[in-house]
């Protein structure tokens, strides 16, 4: 495991020199020496974490140490009870949950000759690019910049790279890639997608199933983090093939109650024979709402095709009105009419 000094000469601490966020509430004492995060696929933009959240995600992060779970087939988690520290953990959930553009992403399956509309029953984000291209330099915004350029020769890809793709690829803001980047120091593996789900109530959920796309490569690492209200993670064994049997306990359902702060690392064999979920639930604390990070490693543009396929789709944008305390469309009263 890599020291806590590496870190803090890894990123650069937060100026003295504070600038107040310009899209702060007048009562919030949140303030952050860096520029919020732009670009031209941005709905709107997303402000860099506060200095609060930057000091103690720099210096305290991992706040325990990762525990590995391999007791059962196949099985290979390493599981931080909490990897947020208790001090941030409500400040980085509210923080997310009100600057994150969100999506409740609709689309089609084919079953046979039958064809069903999904509804996602969660919210839904996702910034990055496969490892065959990454973003140059510059905010975008109206100015330009952030552009997709070819990962080994820096040159700008052709038009129709990303095609297949519902919407432009979206650079991690800087808040998140900071998050990023601290979970690839403690996990060892590299991320270069963030994908955001936010559940708001109990209804909201995700069902039985595994992230092995081809996309991701074999023995993919997924870094999953928990903030807000407590949900049960449920992890089961994958039917096994050619008429083996699993053991009694293999094939039991596993049960890890997540709470804020919590992260789990799931590698190695574990996407290719284990199925995850986030059951419906109710009472409890489940109408707090619920946000879920993950970051993940894809390596070629159909991978960059799927996550914005599923993960932002082509519906309206969602943002969290602090008021009625829901997520509601969005729209861009600022700008006039084209
Ligand atoms: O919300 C979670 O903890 C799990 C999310 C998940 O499995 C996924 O997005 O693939
Ligand atoms: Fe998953």
């Amino acid at each position: 495991m890599v020291q806590k000094r590496t870190l803090d000469t890894f990123f650069q601490p937060p100026s003295q020199k504070k600038a107040k966020l310009e899209d702060q509430p007048a009562h919030s004492t949140a303030t952050t020496s860096q520029p919020a995060s732009t670009h031209k696929t941005y709905p709107f933009a997303v402000p860099q974490f506060p200095d609060s959240i930057q000091e103690i995600l720099i210096s305290s992060t991992p706040a325990a140490e990762g525990k590995s779970i391999t007791h059962l087939q196949d099985l290979d988690l390493l599981y931080f009870q909490p990897f947020i520290p208790k001090s941030i953990e409500n400040e980085l959930f509210n923080f997310l949950r009100s600057k994150l553009f969100f999506y409740r992403v609709k689309y089609k399956i084919k079953r046979g000759p039958l064809e069903t509309d999904i509804n996602t029953p969660r919210f839904t984000t996702v910034f990055g690019l496969d490892e065959t291209s990454k973003f140059g330099p510059g905010g975008g915004g109206s100015g330009g910049g952030g552009e997709i350029l070819d990962t080994k020769s820096g040159v700008k890809v052709p038009v129709d790279k990303y095609k297949k793709c519902v919407c432009e690829p979206r650079p991690i803001p800087a808040c998140l890639d900071q998050l990023r980047q601290i979970t690839e120091v403690f996990t060892g593996s590299s991320y270069n997608f963030c994908l955001v789900n936010y559940y708001a109530g109990g209804n909201d959920s995700i069902s039985y199933h595994s992230d092995d796309e081809r996309f991701l490569g074999p023995e993919p690492a997924i870094a999953s983090f928990s903030l807000g209200a407590r949900r049960d993670f449920l992890l089961r064994h994958k039917p096994p093939k050619n008429g083996e049997m699993l053991g009694d306990e293999d094939s039991k359902v596993l049960k890890y109650p997540l709470v804020s702060g919590d992260m789990i690392l799931m590698r190695g064999k574990t996407q290719a024979n284990w199925l995850h979920s986030i059951p419906k639930r109710k009472g409890g604390e489940v109408d707090k709402g619920r946000i879920n990070i993950t970051f993940r490693k894809a390596m070629v543009p159909g991978g960059t095709a799927n996550y914005y396929q599923y993960n932002v789709g082509v519906g309206e944008v969602y943002k969290w009105n602090p008021l009625s305390r829901q997520m509601e469309p969005w729209t861009d009263h600022g700008k006039s009419p084209s």
